[in-house]
């Protein structure tokens, strides 16, 4: 499967963790930044994956900042992608089991590097279980405003 990887300055380790960790395991992974550990914005990540699940050059996402609010945050303002921010294997689970999440943020503050690649190994391998979830995930897959925002 085709995986991008994002994360910002504070993520760095586990990016390059994760992503040595889905190629050993034979998945292409499109490392999209940063490369270096200069301070640099989240949300310029967040973006950067966001835009490669809507153009579909990744099937899935890995998307990582110091607690992981921040970069899911900024995923998610693409309607295209869905990402859920974990920190154990089961919410990785449910995720994909019912909210049909491509993208799975953690915290590289928050939770180890091998935490976090059991968090990745089970999103990855959990289908969507479809069904009932499937109507309230299309209800995700466009911007909502109950009221016109003013
Ligand atoms: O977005 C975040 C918080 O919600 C992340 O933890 C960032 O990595 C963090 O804000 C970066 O903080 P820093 O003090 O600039 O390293």
């Amino acid at each position: 499967m085709r995986i991008a990887i994002a994360s910002d300055h504070a993520a760095i380790e586990m990016k390059a963790a994760l992503a040595e960790h889905l190629r050993l395991a034979g998945h292409d992974v499109l490392d999209l930044g940063p490369q270096g550990v200069d301070p640099v914005d989240y949300p310029d990540y967040g973006y950067k994956l966001a835009d490669a699940i809507a153009a579909g050059d990744a099937a899935m996402g890995v998307a990582i900042c110091g607690s992981g609010i921040g970069i899911s945050i900024a995923v998610n303002r693409n309607p295209a992608a869905r990402a859920a921010l974990v920190s154990e294997p089961l919410s990785a689970r449910l995720a994909r089991e019912h909210n049909d999440a491509n993208v799975i943020a953690m915290g590289a503050r928050l939770i180890g590097i091998a935490m976090a690649k059991e968090c990745v190994e089970a999103f990855i391998a959990t289908p969507f279980g479809g069904d009932r979830h499937l109507r309230r995930v299309e209800k995700l897959s466009h911007p909502h405003f109950t009221k016109e925002p003013a």
